[in-house]
């Protein structure tokens, strides 16, 4: 479970303080499919990376899987993040110079200590699962939009995390590989009970979700759950 408890934050801008998340309560449960909606700039990355252990409150609690991640130093935080979250951005953030089946292998080098067989064994699991198998020798600029998020997602993936954040992960997408690339993350969510938090401006996710969270300038303006 996650759980906001009073988080603010303020960015200083020089002589002036930009307050872009007031006094946020909002608890998320294990195995959620959920979107935070809202309009440009009303905190929507801001609330993503902070759940994320990517960024810290200026003040409030956030608390993941029981552990307060609001106290933890930079080295626990990094920790933390490789064994419990995993990212998808609109821009992919693929490694150029690293195959299709190296950009998958990174988190597991960097961040988790298994032995080479098994590491293996996961990638070749999680290439089948996103349908990439037959590609996995090539590089990201030999890939289409599509592909390179599928690739993304199984490096999200692959050190098994608890929760994905997926910021705008469509953004860069046509209809139908948004499409397919939802489903993708939903069969996922079915299948391991992996929590998804988006945030994103796509209807085609926001009418894919259990809940929908609206943020207006930092503030949440409404919370609810539909039937997808
Ligand atoms: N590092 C930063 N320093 C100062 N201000 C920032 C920083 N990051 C974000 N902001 C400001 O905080 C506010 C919220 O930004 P944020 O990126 O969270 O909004 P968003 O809802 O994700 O927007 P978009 O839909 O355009 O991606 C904006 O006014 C932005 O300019």
């Amino acid at each position: 479970m996650i759980a906001n408890e009073h988080v603010n934050k303020t960015y200083k801008m020089g002589e002036v303080d930009l307050k872009v998340i007031k006094d946020l309560n909002l608890t998320i449960e294990h195995g959620e499919f959920v979107a935070i909606v809202g309009p440009s700039g009303s905190g929507k990355s801001t609330v993503l990376n902070l759940i994320g252990c990517l960024d810290k409150p200026t003040d409030g609690k956030i608390t993941i899987e029981g552990i307060d991640v609001t106290v933890l130093n930079r080295t626990d935080l990094a920790n933390f993040r490789g064994q419990n979250i995993g990212f998808i951005f609109q821009s992919f953030n693929l490694i150029p110079v690293l195959s299709v089946y190296e950009n998958i292998e990174y988190p597991l080098i960097m961040i988790q200590n298994l032995p080479k067989d098994e590491r293996h064994k996961r990638i070749m699991k999680l290439l089948e699962d996103v349908d990439m198998l037959d590609q996995k020798d090539k590089f990201p600029d030999q890939l289409s939009g599509g592909q390179r998020q599928r690739v993304a997602i199984a490096r999200a993936l692959v050190t098994n995390p608890k929760i994905v954040f997926a910021d705008e992960p469509t953004a860069n997408l046509d209809t139908d590989t948004s499409n397919q690339i939802i489903t993708l993350m939903r069969n996922i969510q079915k299948e391991f009970n992996t929590t998804f938090i988006f945030a994103t401006h796509d209807e085609k996710i926001v009418t894919a979700v259990d809940r929908i969270i609206t943020l207006v300038d930092g503030v949440i303006t409404d919370d609810k759950r539909v039937a997808s």
